[in-house]
């Protein structure tokens, strides 16, 4: 067993942010012109733990833009209304090996989306969301579901939101090839502006630790004691960011880091350590897969350090 000091935590966190912060490399996403824009030299840890104390170094409070990592909420809210084998059916639980945005992985596996974590499943996922054919009653419950998975309401940041609806000419793409494989749950023009107003979410490292570590804490969200989800669904939605949440980047991820985590274009990772802590790190600069370089080098320190590796050890315990 990996028993971890929680002095030791905090001292790796902030090693950490020391460690990173200096590192060169990566560039903003520009294919999105908001995205292009954010300073390149933000940069932001926070390790939530089941007890609700948030270790953070950086700026951790910064509002960025959530893209991708909304993915894996809009996951636990189909996961809660449909359960897990319908998702399984409907969407699929498969890593792709290939981009984020691939038309290619839609064309090679038209049974079914793959999975919710890449553009094609999120797409398909956000059709699927309830009330169908309600777009107002479906971003209800999509922010509702962030908000509670996070702890606290998330923002809208308008300007990305609009940013991305005048570019998102390849999703627009993904949305009706899914409609031609009967994969599209509602109207496709509506679930792709749901899944771009989703991806438009200002979130915080703060926030979005705290939301990992509900996913870490069997649904159980350590700052609010909301229980969001049934704990049975925990492994669900680990094992799909384990997969796939670095895309075709996935394997040499969680073979050198050991955590299952999820990156965003806007430079923010989640990942999760079932049963030990939520972390989350944020700072613009991507490398060629869209995901952040200082992120993934803050995460994997921290990990590497203290020796935590999801297939190390079936116990964590956090020592206080
Ligand atoms: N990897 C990402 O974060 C991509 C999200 C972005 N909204 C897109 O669809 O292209």
């Amino acid at each position: 067993m990996n028993k971890i000091k929680i002095d030791d935590l905090r001292n790796v966190v902030k090693e950490a942010y020391e460690k990173v912060k200096g590192i060169q490399g990566g560039k903003n996403a520009d294919y999105i012109p908001f995205l292009a824009k954010i300073d390149p030299n933000l940069f932001g840890i926070a390790v939530c733990l089941p007890t609700g104390e948030v270790i953070e170094a950086g700026d951790t409070n910064y509002v960025f833009g959530i893209e991708s990592v909304s993915k894996v909420f809009t996951a636990v809210l189909v996961l809660k209304q449909y359960g897990a084998e319908e998702i399984l059916n409907k969407i699929g639980a498969d890593a792709t090996g290939l981009p984020f945005n691939s038309i290619m992985a839609i064309l090679l596996e038209k049974d079914h989306p793959s999975t919710p974590l890449v553009n094609a499943g999120a797409i398909t996922a956000d059709s699927m969301v309830k009330p169908i054919g309600d777009s107002e009653g479906k971003w209800s419950a999509i922010i509702d579901n962030m908000a509670a998975l996070s702890g606290s309401e998330l923002v809208l940041l308008d300007e990305l939101y609009k940013s991305e609806t005048a570019t998102n000419f390849n999703n627009r793409s993904i949305a009706w090839l899914l409609k031609n494989y009967n994969r599209i749950y509602d109207d496709p023009d509506m679930s792709l502006d749901l899944y771009t107003r989703q991806c438009s979410m200002g979130v915080t490292a703060k926030q979005l630790a705290i939301a990992g570590c509900t996913m870490a804490n069997d649904g159980l969200n350590p700052v609010t004691q909301e229980q969001v989800f049934d704990p049975e669904l925990a492994p669900k939605i680990t094992s799909l960011v384990a997969t796939v949440g670095f895309y075709e980047h996935t394997g040499d991820w969680l073979y050198t880091s050991g955590i299952p985590a999820k990156s965003g274009v806007g430079g923010g990772v989640i990942g999760i350590m079932p049963g030990a802590f939520g972390i989350a790190a944020f700072a613009p600069p991507l490398d060629e897969a869209g995901n952040s370089v200082k992120a993934q080098a803050a995460i994997k320190y921290i990990t590497q350090k203290l020796k935590l590796n999801i297939f190390r050890n079936n116990t964590i315990e956090i020592e206080m």
